[in-house]
């Protein structure tokens, strides 16, 4: 399954100008290397302009759900569509959408852990929905947002509902980009499964964004991990079979004791 990352650096506070650089990087990627899945950052639409977001908000998923949809009929691809900021009801919040080849819309996520190292809980509203699994091509997979990855919780989760491939999209400060790395690696190696991640490059009001996308096998192996500086495109395939070889050599699952913890 052919994976393609935009490690990508975000306009602030333009979603028109970065709709409109989504839209270029997926034509010139679809055609020069026709990955099956393509994956997008964190709040890709506006960056962190947290005060300006009642003006630059979607409402209910609106127009990033049809920018998308379109983006993966024409070009027949899958979308891990990274997150965005999303009015919905009363509240902000940082909403994930995931759209199939066919532009049907599998999984909407709203990151639950609002991180307040950058400010995000005093103009946002975390999710209140469970992790789900989803499916795309016949493949089970989960997303987590940024902060999220600290959280070991949802990750378990998301492996005991049999997900092969775990995306996390991200905007995570160069600052403690070691933090990143160590526990993409850390995930992928205790849930034996597949981490794709996609963070952005770039600096917004005084924080740099460390980038270092990754895509790491199931035993823990980095495949790829972007430069922290520079926007790229990072191209993998997975070998999903390397997921069951390794849960049946190491074979976790099936020796957790979950009763005594
Ligand atoms: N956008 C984020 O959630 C950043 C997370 C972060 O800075 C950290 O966990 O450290």
């Amino acid at each position: 399954m052919k994976h393609a990352v935009y490690q990508m650096d975000i306009v602030a506070g333009d979603p028109k100008k970065n709709r409109e650089n989504v839209r270029q990087w997926i034509k010139q990627t679809a055609e020069a290397a026709q990955p099956d899945v393509i994956v997008l950052p964190e709040m890709w639409t506006t960056g962190y302009t947290l005060s300006e977001l009642k003006e630059l908000a979607d409402v209910d998923a609106e127009p990033t759900t049809s920018f998308l949809s379109d983006m993966a009929i024409t070009y027949h691809v899958n979308i891990i569509g990274g997150s965005f900021a999303n009015y919905k009801g009363e509240g902000i919040y940082n909403t994930s959408i995931v759209v199939d080849r066919q532009g049907v819309v599998v999984n909407e996520y709203d990151k639950i852990h609002l991180v307040p190292m950058l400010d995000e809980p005093r103009y946002l509203t975390g999710g209140q929905e469970k992790v789900t699994t989803f499916e795309l091509d016949g493949v089970k997979m989960g997303l987590i947002i940024c902060y999220d990855l600290r959280f070991p919780e949802l990750a378990r989760s998301l492996a005991l509902q049999d997900a092969q491939i775990m995306y996390v999209v991200a905007e995570w400060p160069a600052v403690r980009i070691e933090h990143w790395k160590t526990l993409q690696v850390a995930r992928a190696i205790e849930n034996q499964m597949y981490v794709v991640s996609s963070n952005r490059i770039g600096s917004y009001n005084g924080v740099d964004f460390g980038g270092s996308s990754m895509i790491i096998d199931p035993t823990g192996n980095p495949l790829r991990t972007g430069s922290e500086t520079k926007e790229e495109t990072i191209v993998e395939s997975l070998a999903l079979d390397t997921v069951s070889e390794i849960r049946k050599a190491v074979p976790i699952f099936s020796n957790r004791v979950p009763h005594l913890y």
